[in-house]
């Protein structure tokens, strides 16, 4: 069994990781932006381990970040307890519908729209990190980017404290394979109105270079 695989979305927050770690038996790696890519090579990259007979011990998804306003600082770090696919479902006249209320066989749906955290892995990173926020972390296809889908989103989720592109991924394929997963993000911008000037990617990197000493 190997170490610890932690896997971004950018190289640029692949390499705010490796400069915070002191465990050389860590593997960082940017596996693209959004769930589709992220969840294949994920896929790909432990199946390529555990036929080279050094499966991974443990997945971390990284990286940065919208946070939800009053629940999750620019700046701050986040810990998921669980990594929800948030827009997998169904627009309806009366609203949206996860895709757990559709009445599909939940064999076909990946563990459901929502996966947990391992409750070990988790409870260590939240050892680690004390003064991280912990709470739901919602997978999305399309950065929320206005008042109306950030209200709704966060109406929908009162537990979310973030919103990411491929944690529910990772987590799929984490589990499919068997192995424990977590999600850990720092806070780039505030969700809401798009304002891409606005987003503080230096402090957020900071703050994953400094959350990644709690990776081991
Ligand atoms: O320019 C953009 O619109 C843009 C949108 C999303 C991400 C980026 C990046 O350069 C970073 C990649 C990574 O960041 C995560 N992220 C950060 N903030 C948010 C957000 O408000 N909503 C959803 N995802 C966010 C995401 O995991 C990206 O893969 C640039």
């Amino acid at each position: 069994m190997t170490g610890l695989l932690v896997l971004t979305a950018v190289p640029a927050e692949a390499e705010a990781v490796r400069a915070g770690l002191t465990d050389p038996t860590v593997t960082v790696r940017a596996i693209g932006v959004g769930p589709a890519v992220a969840g294949a090579t994920t896929a790909r990259l432990l199946a390529l381990a555990e036929a080279a007979g050094r499966p991974y011990r443990a997945v971390v998804s990284a990286g940065i970040a919208g946070g939800f306003a009053g629940r999750a600082p620019v700046g701050g770090t986040v810990l998921a307890s669980r990594s929800v696919a948030a827009d997998l479902g169904a627009e309806s006249p009366t609203g949206f519908i996860p895709v757990d209320e559709l009445g599909m066989p939940p064999e076909l749906l990946g563990g459901g729209p929502t996966i947990d955290a391992d409750p070990a892995l988790l409870g260590a990173l939240r050892a680690a990190l004390p003064a991280a926020v912990v709470g739901a972390v919602l997978t999305v296809s399309t950065v929320t980017g206005t008042a109306a889908s950030t209200t709704a989103l966060a109406d929908r989720h009162p537990d979310a404290v973030a919103e990411a592109m491929e944690g529910y991924a990772v987590a799929v394929a984490a589990a499919q394979a068997g192995i424990p997963f977590a999600e850990l993000r720092t806070v780039s911008n505030p969700i809401g109105p798009r304002d891409r000037d606005g987003w503080r990617m230096r402090e957020a990197f900071t703050a994953l270079t400094e959350a990644a000493r709690a990776l081991s």
